[in-house]
């Protein structure tokens, strides 16, 4: 883990900043008592092992690579047409400085995922390097957490995949290259994100997931994550063997929301990985 200055290093750097602070403020006692008051966690790896992709729809504003790109956007409203269009699960961007997203976003999405038909789980995407973001994101109803390979070691990750399944919780373990898709299968993620996008550089490349797939064990759930735009960029991710697929941009900038979650749902799934 370099940190030469890159954005992905100042969000690192700010989210530790933030987060002792925040820690100041909520002790971590009174974080476990309210993640105790919520419900059990609705499980992950079954929503996502389909016929069809499953698709993890995520509600985000904006990024660092793209900017302030859906600025009023409800996190509610947005959440309801994700539930309408079958999505299998539902992200939540919770960091505020560089993605515009909130607990309070996470709290409120949860809400509703949890009382719909058959409730769907939700995914706190977070820049996430301490036990007490987990338990933060818990007492705010996350059934699942992000855990980025490339800001972890192998014994940060290992505490953190600790913790997520000790509170009952899933996690979706991000690598982008081979190296860090061995550290992830080896610390056991039973969810593996391959996102197309370098987080130091910002390019995007679909190609990244289908070279990476093949390579994840069967028993594990492979899930697709970034720049992802179109069926037939589903169709040719699905040929690779993957299960899922998560989503921001292009549902958000969507004039119907509802309707692509549906069309990119459509996808069969291609179970074509070995052991
Ligand atoms: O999206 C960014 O610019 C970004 C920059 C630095 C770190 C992470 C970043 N994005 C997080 C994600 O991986 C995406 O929100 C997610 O995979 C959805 O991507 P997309 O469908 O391309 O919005």
């Amino acid at each position: 883990m370099t940190r030469t200055g890159t954005v992905l290093d100042r969000i690192v750097e700010r989210t530790s900043a933030d987060l002792a602070e925040r820690r100041r403020r909520v002790p971590e006692g009174a974080l476990r008592a309210q993640a105790h008051e919520q419900a059990p966690p609705v499980p992950l790896v079954p929503a996502l092992r389909a016929d069809r992709v499953s698709v993890i729809a995520e509600v985000k504003r904006g990024s660092p690579s793209r900017g302030l790109f859906a600025p009023e956007a409800d996190a509610a409203a947005v959440a309801m047409d994700y539930l309408a269009g079958g999505a299998a699960a539902l992200s939540v961007l919770t960091d505020e400085p560089f993605f515009h997203g909130s607990l309070k976003d996470l709290a409120v999405v949860a809400r509703l995922a949890h009382a719909s038909p058959g409730p769907v789980p939700v995914l706190r995407k977070d820049f996430l390097l301490d036990p007490y973001q987990i338990v933060e994101a818990r007492a705010h109803g996350a059934d699942a957490v992000l855990l980025i390979v490339a800001v972890l070691d192998r014994w940060q990750l290992a505490e953190l995949l600790g913790v997520t399944w000790e509170l009952g919780m899933e996690a979706l373990v991000e690598v982008h290259d081979e190296s860090e898709l061995a550290t992830a299968v080896e610390a056991g993620a039973r969810v593996i994100g391959i996102n197309n996008r370098d987080l130091r550089t910002f390019t995007v490349d679909l190609t990244v997931s289908e070279r990476l797939a093949p390579l994840v064990p069967a028993d594990r759930v492979v899930v697709a994550e970034s720049g992802i735009h179109s069926v037939a960029d589903v169709e040719r991710l699905a040929r690779a063997g993957i299960d899922a697929i998560l989503v921001g941009e292009a549902l958000m900038m969507a004039p119907d929301r509802r309707a692509i979650v549906q069309a990119l749902g459509s996808v069969e799934v291609v179970r074509c990985r070995g052991s």
